[in-house]
């Protein structure tokens, strides 16, 4: 089994909660409470933040052009269509700028934070590999089998399930699967194990920002 199947498989219970949550399920129904939504847009567009500077230091550490291209392609998305979908949400919905900006963190978001900058400080592949992993993987797996349902709903709603779905998004996932992979059977036991203790702390994260988001 590819490692990157074990180490979802090792915290299977926090991986099938945050991929079936209700936060999604009513995301892809129309039903989410509009609240409920700016709440999320507005700690999410913080985690984004992070996300880039850990994508970029994953980048710098990548073994060879070939495995860093695919990282760099994906960043142009995530400061391109994807920063614009928050523009465009945070204006529809009328979400004040002081909480576009500077909202107050829940305490999964400013964890997601932590755990993200402690992996790019760690100066260690595997490790930022694994968490970038989970966070898109996490997404891939719950919005591609929503697709269908996007055409009926507001942007808001439809466009985050299509930014995380689709041929170029499984590429994306595909290939930070394959890098995880890689890094992990490159790994010594010990590395092993920080490995997977970032990837099952990733999931956790996943399933408890969705909880605050939703609560
Ligand atoms: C918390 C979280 N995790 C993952 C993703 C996927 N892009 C996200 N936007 N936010």
């Amino acid at each position: 089994m590819r490692p990157s199947e074990d180490l979802k498989q090792s915290c299977i219970n926090n991986w099938s909660a945050a991929t079936t949550h209700p936060f999604c399920i009513e995301l892809a129904n129309g039903s989410l409470p509009l609240e409920k939504m700016k709440r999320y847009l507005a700690q999410d567009y913080t985690f984004i933040d992070n996300f880039v500077r850990l994508a970029a230091s994953a980048i710098h550490h990548a073994p060879s052009l070939p495995d860093r291209l695919p990282l760099a392609h994906f960043l142009g998305i995530i400061a391109g269509p994807e920063n614009t979908y928050f523009q465009r949400s945070f204006d529809m919905l009328n979400v004040p700028k002081s909480e576009q900006t500077s909202p107050e963190l829940l305490t999964p978001t400013s964890d997601f934070q932590a755990l993200m900058l402690k992996a790019a400080k760690s100066g260690e592949y595997g490790n930022m590999v694994a968490v970038l992993c989970v966070a898109e993987w996490v997404y891939l797996s719950w919005a591609e089998p929503m697709v269908d349902a996007v055409e009926a709903l507001p942007f808001y709603f439809g466009e985050w399930i299509t930014l995380h779905a689709g041929e170029y998004f499984e590429s994306v996932v595909e290939h930070l699967r394959s890098q995880l992979d890689t890094a992990y059977n490159k790994a010594d036991a010990s590395q092993q194990e920080t490995i997977k203790e970032y990837f099952q702390q990733a999931v956790l994260l996943e399933k408890q920002f969705f909880d605050a988001c939703y609560a």
